[in-house]
């Protein structure tokens, strides 16, 4: 596969502060890479350094071989504050990203991506008619209705409660299993990673570098029971100087 991102030594302090201490790492199109790390320790402003929103004291980003030097039309950004418009409606939001199509072209896309995260029948709500998951899942088909092809995810779902947690880690795999997109997703909940993801990088403390990559090689639905992702679950948390949890 080819390299859709590559970050190349990339450093970032605030004013005295180190953050980012040297991150290789590449993200192959269509893969779904996860970044875990410890509390702090610089794993949002990795992403956004990723997402071309700030920029790196050295290194650099780039996306099909092009240097990043500002977000880019490629790849949008869901994280756990929201991004949907409270007046306009589910449909008028999935709408707005949208530049080109007559409006009833646009208005039958923003209907289909609302069916698609299960939102059938709610085209017409306004966010605080939602709950937090129908929220989430308007967030996300507001991000893949302009068809992203890199899908930046920070801490998704984890302003949700645990079970819409668990539902909605299966709405994106259903989602991605029909429409292939690459993902960059920051979380620190190792399940979660291990659950979703192709790929988990493990940063250090701050100032971060990447301390350990693990593959996953099991097809979904993947079974957090398997003896061998419970022995991933245990090395990552090992890494991060958690084991025995
Ligand atoms: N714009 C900024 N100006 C100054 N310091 C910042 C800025 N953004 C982040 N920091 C500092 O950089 C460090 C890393 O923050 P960051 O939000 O990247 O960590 P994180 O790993 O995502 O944290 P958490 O796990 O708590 O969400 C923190 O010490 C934070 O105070």
């Amino acid at each position: 596969m080819d390299a859709k991102i590559v970050v190349n030594s990339v450093k970032k302090n605030f004013n005295a502060l180190p953050v980012v201490d040297g991150v290789d790492f590449t993200v192959a199109d269509g893969e779904f890479v996860a970044i875990v790390g410890p509390s702090g320790c610089g794993k949002s402003t990795l992403m956004k350094i990723v997402a071309g929103f700030e920029r790196p004291d050295q290194g650099a980003v780039s996306i099909d071989g092009q240097p990043l030097t500002k977000p880019g039309p490629k790849g949008i950004v869901i994280s756990q504050h929201g991004s949907v418009f409270p007046w306009l409606t589910v449909q008028q939001n999935l709408m707005f990203g949208l530049n080109s199509g007559s409006d009833s072209e646009k208005a039958a896309l923003a209907d289909h991506y609302a069916e698609m995260v299960g939102l059938k029948g709610f085209e017409n709500a306004y966010p605080h008619e939602l709950s937090g998951g129908m929220l989430k899942r308007a967030e996300i088909a507001r991000a893949l209705v302009v068809k992203p092809e890199i899908l930046y995810m920070d801490e998704p779902f984890s302003a949700l409660d645990a079970l819409m947690n668990l539902k909605m880690r299966n709405e994106l795999l259903r989602v991605l299993a029909e429409e292939r997109h690459t993902v960059l997703l920051i979380t620190h909940d190792v399940e979660e990673a291990i659950y979703l993801a192709d790929r988990i990088l493990v940063l250090s403390p701050r100032p971060t570098r990447i301390q350990a990559s693990f593959r996953v090689d099991h097809a979904h639905p993947r079974k957090l029971s398997h003896p061998d992702l419970l022995q991933l679950k245990e090395d990552i948390l090992a890494q991060l100087g958690l084991s025995g949890l």
